[in-house]
């Protein structure tokens, strides 16, 4: 329909909603937002990349996605609310004014498009791409099992009827494929990778696809206590810290561990609220609540990227 609803950063936006609000805002803010496309989906819907950052060169970079898994409702809520915050903020907020004058933040406020707007239309449980699947009616791959990270070794199936389908080769996505091929093609600028997930209240890095200690655990692992301790100094939310395998579970296949093997040092999976009382159907009441505490561990770990 030609109605579009209003945004707001308090409650969950449709895609449209969010399409229109992502190419005002960078009309908005010409000179630290700028949105282009990091490629289509499987349906044929633009997922759309937002850099944010005062224009410079040879500058560090950030790459921070939100709406991997179409349920996780609040991650996509993140994401508009961190780019608000950097355009409202920058001038006047010291470290983000800094963060901004030397990083650039590439923020993906969806990259599950046709799966989050399958959540909207159809079924608000979904959780996978809505790629149709040979042989069999079961529709979508799971993207986070999805990439060249000890692909279907662990922690994933290899039936598309199940809600961690592997996919039938890595990146066999596009929506996997487009991120991938962003980060390969910017490899020498990016830093950081932040994927943004609910629930459980944790911080993750590498590895999820085995119980090997990456090359930079003690480090990662001091940027993720450090990135926690703010998270929590705002409204003493509890959050578990470590490597995926030990904190979460076994499970290959995720970005953030192809990330790192990629070379992107700094890369970590966020888990946010709650624990388990309304899950994926986190309320609207507590999206501004759980943007502020989670921009805090954010900052936090900017910051060490840009002085590391
Ligand atoms: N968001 S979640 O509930 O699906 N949990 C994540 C946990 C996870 C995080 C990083 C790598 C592999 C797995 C998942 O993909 O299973
Ligand atoms: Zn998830």
């Amino acid at each position: 329909s030609n109605i579009r609803a209003v945004h707001s950063y308090v409650k969950y936006n449709d895609l449209d909603t969010i399409n229109a609000w992502s190419a005002n805002i960078a009309a908005q803010n010409s000179g630290l937002v700028s949105r282009s496309q990091l490629g289509t989906s499987y349906e044929g819907r633009p997922i759309y990349l937002l850099k944010v950052g005062k224009s410079g060169s040879n500058k560090k970079a950030v790459v921070l996605d939100c709406g991997f898994h179409a349920r996780e409702w609040i991650s996509v809520a993140f994401c508009q609310w961190f780019v608000k915050e950097a355009v409202e903020k920058y001038g006047s907020d010291t470290q983000l004014t800094n963060l901004l004058n030397n990083l650039d933040f590439y923020v993906v406020p969806v990259l599950n498009v046709d799966g989050y707007a399958y959540t909207w239309s159809t079924n608000r449980m979904w959780r996978k791409t809505r790629s149709v699947n040979s042989g069999t009616t079961c529709i979508g791959t799971d993207p986070n099992r999805n990439f060249n990270a000890g692909w279907c070794t662990v922690g994933a199936s290899s039936r598309a009827c199940d809600d961690t389908y592997c996919g039938s080769s890595p990146e066999s996505e596009r929506e996997t494929k487009a991120l991938a091929n962003f980060i390969r093609n910017n490899l020498s600028s990016i830093k950081g990778y932040l994927t943004i997930h609910s629930y459980s209240q944790m911080l993750l890095f590498p590895y999820s696809y085995s119980y090997a200690v990456a090359k930079d655990h003690t480090e990662l692992n001091t940027v993720a206590k450090n990135a926690v301790s703010q998270l929590t100094s705002l409204y003493n939310t509890k959050y578990t810290y470590g490597a995926g395998g030990t904190t979460i579970y076994l499970a290959a296949g995720g970005s953030d561990d192809w990330a790192y093997d990629a070379g992107v040092k700094y890369s970590f999976t966020f888990e946010l609220r709650d624990t388990g009382r309304y899950g994926f159907l986190l309320p609207e009441s507590q999206i501004q609540a759980t943007s502020q505490e989670t921009i805090l561990a954010v900052r936090s770990i900017a910051t060490h990227i840009l002085n590391n």
